[in-house]
């Protein structure tokens, strides 16, 4: 079964004006999905219609488990009044997580991705990095099955990267299914096991980078050469 089923039919921010048409994909168990395409393509839109945001949907968004998936936002979003500890502890709460795991594990995640001396702090006054490393530590504390991740690799430093790619492939031996948008291409070509090309609001390619390539007329070539070819217009069916 898949974690994932996304068959969108026609999807847009006023009603009857479509932005993306049939994107199709799933999702399976320990999978990790690359959502590729140039600037305006229709990632983020693709995200916010899967996340079911979005005022005009056509087609069917279907999750496994409907309360286990976790979005981490391009741009982070906080509380002004709680610090990163009680952002926390507020969302172990309210999603009921085993309270001596959670006390364990959020330990940990602070000092993995260098939070714990800013724990009390108001995350509104961190850097920008650093408030990316929250929301990573914010999802990843709730232990999900799915996660969709938007661009999470412009913005952290090398170190933070590499523990982002950790945390990822943690997840993954975990069976988690990830879904991640991004423009980092040499990053994602040696992570992602599949790939979704968007361009102009449909899916321009899709599948494995083999299939991408064959579907590029690109046998051999990387996925940035597949992206411009894509970008240029010139891809084949
Ligand atoms: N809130 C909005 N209201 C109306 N149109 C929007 C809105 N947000 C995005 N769009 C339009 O939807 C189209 C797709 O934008 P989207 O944000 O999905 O692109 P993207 O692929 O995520 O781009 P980027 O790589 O720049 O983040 C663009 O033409 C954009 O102008």
């Amino acid at each position: 079964m898949n974690l994932l089923s996304v068959d969108i039919k026609k999807a847009g921010y006023e009603k009857e004006k479509a932005i993306i048409r049939d994107i199709q994909f799933s999702l399976s168990k320990g999978e990790l999905i690359g959502l590729i395409g140039p600037n305006g393509a229709g990632k983020s839109t693709t995200i916010k219609t899967i996340l079911g945001l979005m005022e005009f949907k056509e087609g069917e968004i279907r999750f496994e488990h409907p309360e286990k998936y976790a979005y981490i936002p391009e741009r982070p979003i906080f509380y002004d009044e709680l610090t990163l500890r009680e952002h926390l502890d507020f969302v172990a709460a309210v999603e009921e997580l085993d309270q001596d795991r959670y006390k364990r594990e959020v330990e940990e995640l602070l000092r993995l991705y260098k939070l714990k001396e800013v724990e009390h702090q108001l995350p509104s006054t961190f850097s920008k990095g650093m408030q990316q490393k929250a929301m990573i530590i914010l999802a990843l504390v709730t232990r999900p099955a799915v996660y969709i991740i938007d661009e999470p690799f412009i913005g952290l430093d090398p170190s933070a990267v590499k523990l982002l790619l950790t945390s990822i492939e943690e997840e993954r031996k975990r069976g988690v299914g990830i879904m991640m948008s991004t423009h980092v291409l040499d990053t994602a070509e040696k992570v992602c096991d599949r790939f979704l090309l968007v361009n102009e609001g449909i899916l321009a390619a899709s599948g494995t980078l083999e299939e991408i390539q064959q579907q590029c007329g690109l046998v051999g070539g990387s996925l940035f050469d597949c992206f411009h070819q894509i970008a240029e217009g010139q891809a084949h069916e």
